[in-house]
């Protein structure tokens, strides 16, 4: 049979199976009509004034079992709604591109063909039209060369025999592209794909996933599993399609809500967002390190990492680096521990608890209790014996307060009201001693914030703990003297309510560790994209509040843009030997997506170690260097990027620094097209942008400007990192301009490269 015989016959298909997902999408569409009315109908019931609130359903707890049972009613029909939804949704994805692979295999003997597509779809009759992706079978289209293959099934591993593997870019419901193929996912689709120009958004890549991506996407054995790879070779698109996986993997056991994200930076979110419900999944939560942080450290105002960057720009002290690494060590958490444990008749550092401006219970008192629990206990089980004991002292007080004068006033003053929404919140009934409960009701309410207060643990205090241990610490890191003002230094900001950001995760560790608090059991699955952003100490801190969940880490160490100034040690060695324990798999992604062949040759020639960098086989225009003199320098940039933008949408200038990003906008402020971009921005928008690196982190651009690379601004080896992300951030077109001297760390690239004005 020809190619075009062939052809004629799957786009017959093609059209045949669009019109059954039509059909479909009408029907749910008939289905989601129906089941609204009927949720309205039992919302109507459930009564005038007890109307819930149906995202919270779930949440709340009634005592009252009619209203319970109309509550499940409620929830049931709305469950009902969001499942008819989310395969509306499903079958709307589908549509204009149903599928895009085709696997022809013999398993038993019995021929069979199978569509794969985004999600599965069956006729009336059952059969499958297609497979989603994520089934086992779907594997071997990753996997599999033609011939023998095998693929995990719920009962073990099956073989069959892989005759056809055929990839169709398919849109509109027209077939754009049909191709035979024997290893993995050809290069002619994948050369379509990333041709194309770049979007708001990412794109999910289901349909040419790459042998090695896959490997990641469907890894379920590693505890943790370590990406190295380099930029552009699909680390964020894995952990996206691997949060789809997984999900499919895990359906009764697992939600989105039980996966967090730690991302890069607020612009990431966003530019991911559309991936996962593409393939009608809900997306994962999402969190930034400082976030994190700041959540659990409130009323504190933590350094973030980019300010950190910007001010380690400006100078940064060998003794200050030391005292860092080591604090960002995991070593420094295990010291912190092992301090704490090793002194047994230290007192913790105990808080007045105050109550209406005087304390309700004193520093001394909560001390002396914590004193008087068995010293052989561990330090959380004292601790928790003295919250305890607070929380009883607390209750005796409630029941001896009662019969006080003041209270009985209170209770005389209370409004009929008042005093009637009391029995009822509580159901107190009629009875002899109504008057007793009611006052111990009242003085319940009363005392709620000191309540809170044990309950919340902040009788505690880990700052001056912190302080406590760090003084214990015999270090012969740096002078006495450098390490005593270091605790002077840190006393002075927590005055201040201000925390630098390594001592903020060691005061969490402590905390968490000495009130058993903090730890979330839901989480499953972390994904930590940008890794090398992180110390060991942060990740050890990470994996200590999750302590049910398997961690994805995906880094490239050639993009440490934040430490790159003072951290020296290998991202994978440090991974490794922080979780020994653990069942740790590293992967190392050598093959680079996002650029031309022409930009990634250029960026990899930056690296010490850049030969590994595979270059895909994209051709585009080499990049070109401009140098300028200091009076035309910002009229020249600005030129550039004008020019740029007439043939690309989006053009990226990229800047070390927030300052420099500024110093480059007041160039162009007349301009109407041109953004400056904060660290508070959540989405791109089009036109020229003007932004710092590290806020572009894990974001792509059709065209890139980097500014002023010149020996100035980029010296010597320590901002390799840097320029080297910016390049990689470029997937069409780069342009590096330079005001008077280039850098030397271009020297290798400049004749070739430099155009004339
Ligand atoms: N298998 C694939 N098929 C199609 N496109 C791909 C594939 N793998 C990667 N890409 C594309 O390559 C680009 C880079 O991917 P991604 O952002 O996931 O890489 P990364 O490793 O996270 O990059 P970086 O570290 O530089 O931020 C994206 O446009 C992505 O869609």
């Amino acid at each position: 049979m020809t190619i075009n015989q062939s052809k004629a016959e799957e786009q017959q298909r093609v059209d045949s199976v669009a019109k059954k997902i039509d059909k479909k999408i009408d029907r749910v569409d008939q289905s989601i009509a129906q089941a609204h009315q009927e949720t309205n109908r039992i919302e109507r019931n459930y009564g005038e004034n007890t109307k819930v609130n149906t995202t919270e359903v779930d949440d709340q707890m009634e005592t009252n079992a009619s209203v319970q049972q109309q509550k499940q009613l409620v929830y049931l029909a709305v469950e009902n709604e969001n499942i008819l939804n989310s395969n509306k949704l499903k079958l709307e994805n589908l549509q204009g591109s149903p599928y895009f692979g085709r696997i022809d295999i013999v398993e038993d003997g019995q021929k069979d063909t199978l569509y794969i597509g985004t999600s599965t779809l069956q006729d009336d009759d059952g059969e499958f039209l297609i497979y989603d992706w994520r089934a086992p079978i779907s594997g071997i289209y990753y996997n599999g060369v033609l011939g023998k293959v095998h693929y995990k099934t719920p009962n073990g591993t099956a073989e069959v025999d892989l005759q056809k593997k055929r990839q169709f870019q398919i849109i509109n419901n027209k077939i754009k592209n049909m191709f035979d193929t024997n290893e993995t996912v050809g290069d002619e689709i994948l050369q379509s794909v990333l041709g194309e120009y770049s979007d708001e958004y990412m794109k999910n890549i289901v349909a040419t996933i790459q042998h090695e991506q896959n490997t990641i996407i469907r890894d379920t054995r590693s505890d943790i599993l370590l990406v190295q790879g380099v930029a552009g070779s699909g680390k964020t698109s894995a952990i996206l399609q691997r949060v789809a996986y997984l999900l499919y993997h895990s359906r009764s056991t697992m939600t989105a809500d039980n996966i967090v994200l730690f991302s890069p930076n607020k612009l990431f979110s966003n530019y991911i967002s559309e991936v996962l419900p593409s393939l009608g999944e809900r997306n994962m939560r999402q969190v930034t390190l400082n976030e994190f942080i700041s959540l659990r450290l409130t009323g504190v105002q933590v350094e973030t990492l980019f300010e950190r960057y910007e001010k380690d720009e400006r100078n940064l002290p060998e003794t200050t680096i030391k005292i860092r690494l080591y604090k960002e060590s995991g070593a420094f958490l295990d010291k912190l521990e092992q301090l704490e444990n090793d002194n047994p008749n230290h007192t913790l550092d105990f808080e007045d608890v105050i109550f209406e401006g005087k304390p309700f219970f004193t520093k001394e008192e909560i001390s002396d209790i914590y004193d008087h629990v068995n010293h052989a206990y561990h330090i959380p089980d004292r601790f928790l014996r003295t919250k305890n004991a607070l929380i009883k002292r607390l209750q005796k007080r409630i029941h001896e307060d009662r019969n006080e004068d003041w209270v009985q006033d209170e209770i005389d003053n209370l409004s009929d009201e008042d005093f009637q929404q009391i029995i009822t919140d509580h159901n107190i009934e009629e009875s002899t001693n109504q008057r007793e409960i009611i006052a111990e009701e009242f003085l319940r309410d009363r005392y709620a914030p000191i309540y809170n207060a044990l309950i919340n643990n902040y009788f505690f205090n880990p700052y001056k703990e912190y302080l406590y241990l760090l003084n214990q610490m015999d270090q012969t890191l740096v002078s006495d003297s450098v390490w005593q003002t270091m605790i002077e230094s840190i006393d002075d900001q927590i005055e201040t309510h201000k925390l630098n950001l390594s001592d903020s995760v060691a005061i969490l560790y402590l905390r968490d560790l000495v009130t058993e608090s903090g730890i979330n059991h839901a989480i499953q699955h972390i994904f930590i994209d940008e890794v090398q952003d992180y110390t060991m100490a942060q990740l050890k801190y990470i994996a200590h509040s999750f302590p049910n969940a398997k961690m994805t880490l995906l880094g490239d160490r050639a993009q440490d843009v934040l430490t790159s100034s003072y951290r020296r040690n290998d991202l994978v060695t440090e991974v490794n030997e922080l979780f020994k324990n653990k069942k740790t798999t590293t992967i190392t992604l050598n093959q680079s997506y996002r650029s031309t062949a022409e930009i990634t040759n250029f960026a990899k020639k930056l690296l010490p170690n850049g030969e590994d960098v595979k270059a895909f086989s994209r051709q585009g225009e080499d990049p070109v260097i401009k140098i300028f003199d200091d009076d035309d320098y910002y009229e020249g940039l600005k030129e550039t990027a004008k020019k740029l933008n007439q043939k690309y949408e989006t053009v990226a200038i990229l800047t070390r620094n927030e300052s420099q990003a500024e110093q480059v906008y007041t160039h162009f402020s007349d301009e109407s097209i041109v953004t400056l971009v904060d660290a508070d921005f959540r989405s791109i928008p089009k036109g020229i942008l003007i932004l710092p690196i590290y806020l572009a982190k894990g974001l792509e651009f059709d065209a890139v400007v980097a500014h002023d690379v010149s020996k100035e601004n980029y010296p010597d080896e320590r901002s390799i990192d840097v320029l080297y992300t910016i390049c990689t951030r470029a997937m069409h077109d780069l342009i590096l301009c330079v005001d008077k001297d280039i850098s030397p760390l271009l020297a290798d690239e400049s004749s070739r490269l430099i155009s004339e004005k």
